[in-house]
C-alpha cells in the first residue's frame, strides 16, 4: 500500500541527534523535522538600527554588484532547497536518477519556499538535471522581490551555448544564471528506482531496506550508496559552487534529498553516524552564511507570517531594508 510519507519513521533518531549534537537548535529544527512537523522558531537576528548606511539593493547584487563592495565583505549567502513534494514522493516509489515533476503540492512548497527566502539576494542558482529540482529553484525564484529572471545555461554543446545567447547587457543583468550539473541529482537508487517503498520493504525485510535507505555506505543493487553520492556531490560542491562564495557571489542550491544531505555533512562537518540520521523536508530553504572561509548555519527563515523584520547579517539586513525603501 502508497503512503505519502517516508520520513515521519525517523523522527526519534532525528530528535536525539538534534539534542546531543546540535549547538544550533532552533536554526537546524528545520533539517530534523519530520514532514508533519511545522516549523515554530528560527534563529534569526532581529534587526536593526535605522541609522545602517543606505546601499541601493542593486549594489548588493551580482551584476550590479561593485568591485569595492565585493572586496570589503568577505561574506555571502548559501540558500539550500530540496525540491518540493514529486509525483514519486506521493505514490512512496524509490526515485532516485528518474526525471518525475512536482505535484501541485510540491508547487505549492517551491512557491513557499521562495516567500521565505524573497528577501535574500541571489546570484547564481545551481541545480541538478532533474526537473523537479529545476522546477522548484523556477517557482520559488518567481516570488523573489527583485524580480530577476532565472535563466539555464545551455553548455551541452557548443550550439546550445550559441543558440541560447543573450546579447542584451541590460537582460543579462536582469537576470540569474542557473547551472545545471548532474553531480548534484539524487543518489542513483539502482534496482529499487520506481518500486513501491513500502512493499520492498515487505519483500525484503525492514531491517534490509532501512540499512539500503539510511546507512552511509551500503548501495542499494547496483546503486549508489550516500558515500559514493556525496563523493560526487561535494567535490562538485567544492570544485564550482565554494568558489562562487569565496568570491562574494549569493548562492541557491536546489537538489535532492541525498544530495544535499552529503552537502550538509561536509559544511556542518558531520560525521557519517550523524549524517544517516539527517532527514531534510521538501521544499524547505536552509540558509548558511559563508564568511571568513567557514560556513555558519542561520536555518530557515521565516515564511512571511512568521515574523515581521528579520536579517541574518548586516548585509542581508540592509539589502531588505533597502528592497523595502525601493519597492514598498
Ligand atoms: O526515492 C528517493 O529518491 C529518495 C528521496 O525521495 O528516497 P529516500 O528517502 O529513500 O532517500
Amino acid at each position: 500500500m502508497a503512503t505519502s510519507s517516508s520520513h515521519a519513521t525517523f523522527g526519534s533518531l532525528q530528535s536525539s541527534y538534534l539534542n546531543k549534537h546540535s549547538p544550533f537548535h532552533k536554526g537546524t529544527a528545520m533539517i530534523f523535522m519530520t514532514k508533519f512537523e511545522r516549523p515554530t522558531r528560527f534563529d534569526a537576528i532581529r534587526v536593526f538600527s535605522s541609522a545602517s548606511p543606505v546601499i541601493h539593493p542593486v549594489q548588493l547584487l551580482s551584476n550590479g554588484t561593485s568591485d569595492a563592495t565585493r572586496k570589503k565583505s568577505s561574506e555571502s549567502a548559501l540558500i539550500l532547497i530540496r525540491h518540493g513534494e514529486s509525483s514519486w514522493n506521493e505514490k512512496n516509489l524509490f526515485t532516485g536518477c528518474v526525471d518525475v515533476p512536482l505535484t501541485q503540492k510540491g508547487v505549492d512548497e517551491a512557491i513557499e519556499a521562495g516567500k521565505r527566502i524573497k528577501n535574500i539576494p541571489v546570484d547564481i542558482i545551481f541545480s541538478s538535471h532533474l526537473i523537479r529540482a529545476q522546477m522548484t529553484a523556477m517557482l520559488a525564484m518567481n516570488q523573489h522581490r527583485r524580480k530577476k529572471v532565472p535563466v539555464i545555461e545551455h553548455n551541452e554543446s557548443s550550439r546550445a551555448q550559441e543558440w541560447s545567447e543573450i546579447f542584451s547587457e541590460e537582460t543579462k543583468k536582469q537576470s540569474i544564471p542557473v547551472i545545471t550539473a548532474w553531480q548534484l541529482n539524487e543518489r542513483m537508487y539502482g534496482e529499487l528506482q520506481g518500486l513501491n517503498k513500502q512493499e520492498t520493504a515487505q519483500k525484503f525485510g525492514n531491517e534490509k531496506v532501512h540499512e539500503w535507505r539510511r546507512s552511509y555506505d551500503v548501495p542499494p543493487p547496483n546503486g549508489e550508496s550516500l558515500e559514493m553520492c556525496a563523493k560526487r556531490a561535494v567535490a562538485y560542491f567544492k570544485d564550482q559552487i565554494e568558489p562562487q562564495l569565496m568570491n562574494g557571489k549569493n548562492v541557491l542550491i536546489a537538489a535532492h534529498g541525498n544530495s544535499l544531505r552529503s552537502i550538509i555533512m561536509y559544511l556542518d562537518k558531520l560525521t557519517s553516524e550523524q549524517v544517516i540520521n539527517l532527514e531534510l523536508s521538501t521544499g524547505i530553504p536552509m540558509l548558511y552564511i559563508f564568511k571568513d572561509g567557514g560556513f555558519i548555519r542561520r536555518g530557515s527563515p521565516p515564511g512571511p507570517t512568521e515574523a515581521s523584520v528579520y536579517a541574518f547579517s548586516k548585509k542581508l539586513a540592509q539589502y531588505r531594508q533597502n528592497l523595502d525603501n525601493m519597492m514598498l
